[in-house]
């Protein structure tokens, strides 16, 4: 049995703002299923502490970066869970990275510098007679662990997993006493990144090996074009540095038994969840297919393209039904679509159940991000019998099969691919998708193979499990 500690910024069903906390609470159990032992160390944010239930303080800190704490033990949802109490640092209103306005908290770097800094403590002496073989780290939020870890001398291996790259952690060089860092690692070989301090840096110079969330975008992420300034320095590590597609909980996202709809189990069962829910969104009934699609609202996303592309859709009788939040300027540009164009509804928002329903009623799921690591909606999607509609990028390269002419005269098409990722690439898709989903038996035959299509975590994890075993049977 290996003994893993996932060192995380979210994890759900605790604390969710992205497809990072989907990953950190639905790989602990796949890992489970191969004797290994998770336990998730994560910030005890105000939603996290009102969540946790019954606990056990398992060690205090007297000054944990500017003020007491405590490390509690607990177990929710089936998770085991190590969570940092430090109010000073985690209990405010607001959201987990961002203040009420939308700006990153200031004192972020010493916020996950101390998360990391808990799991250098936890990966040296253990904690409640518990000590991890592996710390896996998950994005910048973990990336100053190896170098506490270094300080305190403990060669734990530690696994990182890059879930985007675009987030890089940087804090200028004037805080290294405050987060507490070797000035004599401040350099090219380990943290030091155009004169910042970068925790991303810290974790790629400093793990054993490095994950990413498909092959593609393992490949991608050597690029100029995607590594968003870390080619380089992965290029340099490109022997540690693997691809693992991620899988989705098959439990919570099971159209037969899910909660949020009126369940399914064959393609037939989606027309009283398309009518729902486009009561829910106040849309009328159309010839054309009702796109769904669910995200943030950032650059990362493609929004911006999906609205120049749209009028193929609707010119075609389609509808397009959409909810996220983030960026204020594209959910302004988002209601004025809505307010000028009946087939078009938009919800800003967060909202967990609408997420299931729009998977349950849509006729296709639409991903025109111009990179994705790997991307959650589209495996949903596939579950669902909700065709994805997705950009040629990531892990929507890897894990959506493309309607060309040969895969459709082999039965083998799950969704729609485009290519470059433009907007003319898009209206074109729009226009294809149209044209199948008028054509019944064609679409019908598409989304059997998309429900069959394996999305589960089951290989992944099996993944991950050599990546721990063979480095904890390498340790003296
Ligand atoms: N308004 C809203 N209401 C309800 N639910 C919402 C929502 N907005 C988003 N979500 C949910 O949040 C998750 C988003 O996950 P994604 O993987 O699609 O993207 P994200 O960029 O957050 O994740 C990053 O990390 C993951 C995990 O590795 C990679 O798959 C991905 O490519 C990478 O960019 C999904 O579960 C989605 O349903």
């Amino acid at each position: 049995m290996t003994r893993i500690l996932f060192v995380v910024s979210e994890c759900a069903p605790l604390i969710k703002t992205g497809g990072l906390a989907d990953v950190a609470g639905a790989l602990p159990g796949a890992l489970a299923a191969y004797g290994d032992e998770v336990r998730v160390l994560l910030p005890g944010y105000r939603a996290v502490m009102a969540k946790l239930g019954k606990t056990k303080v398992l060690e205090t800190f007297d000054d944990l970066f500017g003020g007491p704490a405590r490390l509690r033990g607990g177990r929710v949802a089936g998770l085991d869970l190590l969570v940092i109490d430090a109010p000073h640092l985690y209990d405010r209103d607001g959201g987990i990275y961002v203040d009420a306005t939308e700006r990153d908290w200031p004192d972020n770097p010493e916020r996950f510098a101390a998360l990391s800094h808990v799991a250098a403590q936890v990966a040296k002496a253990g904690v409640g007679g518990w000590a991890p073989d592996i710390v896996h780290g998950h994005d910048w939020q973990a990336g100053l662990t190896p170098e506490y870890m270094h300080a305190t001398g403990t060669d734990v291996p530690f696994v990182f997993t890059v879930h985007n790259i675009a987030f890089h952690g940087n804090a200028p060089a004037a805080r290294m006493d405050s987060l507490r860092l070797n000035r004599a690692r401040f350099d090219a070989d380990h943290f030091e990144f155009w004169g910042q301090i970068s925790a991303l840096k810290s974790a790629l110079t400093g793990a054993a090996r490095i994950t990413t969330v498909s092959q593609t975008y393992a490949e991608e992420l050597l690029t100029p074009e995607f590594g968003m300034g870390m080619d380089g320095v992965l290029r340099h590590r490109q022997a540690d540095l693997v691809g693992i597609v991620n899988g989705i909980d098959l439990d919570v996202w099971n159209p037969a038994t899910d909660p949020n709809i009126k369940p399914y189990k064959g393609v037939a069962g989606k027309a009283l969840n398309k009518r729902a829910l486009q009561k829910t969104f106040g849309l009328g009934q159309v010839e054309g297919p009702l796109c769904v699609l669910v995200s943030r609202l950032t650059e990362q996303k493609g929004i911006d393209l999906l609205l120049e592309a749209l009028p193929t859709l609707l010119d075609r009788g389609g509808q397009l039904a959409l909810l996220g939040s983030g960026d204020p300027r594209l959910e302004v540009a988002l209601h004025e679509a809505a307010s000028t164009h009946a087939n078009i509804a938009v919800k800003i928002g967060y909202d967990e159940a609408l997420s299931h329903q729009m998977m349950a009623g849509g006729d296709a799921i639409l991903v025109p991000s111009r990179f994705e690591p790997c991307g959650l909606t589209q495996l949903y999607g596939l579950r669902y019998g909700t065709l994805p509609l997705v950009a040629l990028t990531g892990g929507l390269a890897d894990t959506v099969i493309n309607a060309s002419p040969a895969a459709l005269a082999r039965n083998a098409a799950t969704g729609l691919q485009f290519f470059p990722v433009t907007t003319p690439a898009l209206s074109n898709a729009f226009a294809r998708l149209c044209s199948l989903y008028a054509q019944p038996k064609v679409w019908k035959t598409m989304q059997a193979n998309a429900m069959k299509q394996p999305v589960g975590w089951e290989v992944s994890a099996a993944a991950y499990h050599d990546i721990y075993l063979s480095l904890s049977e390498a340790r003296p």
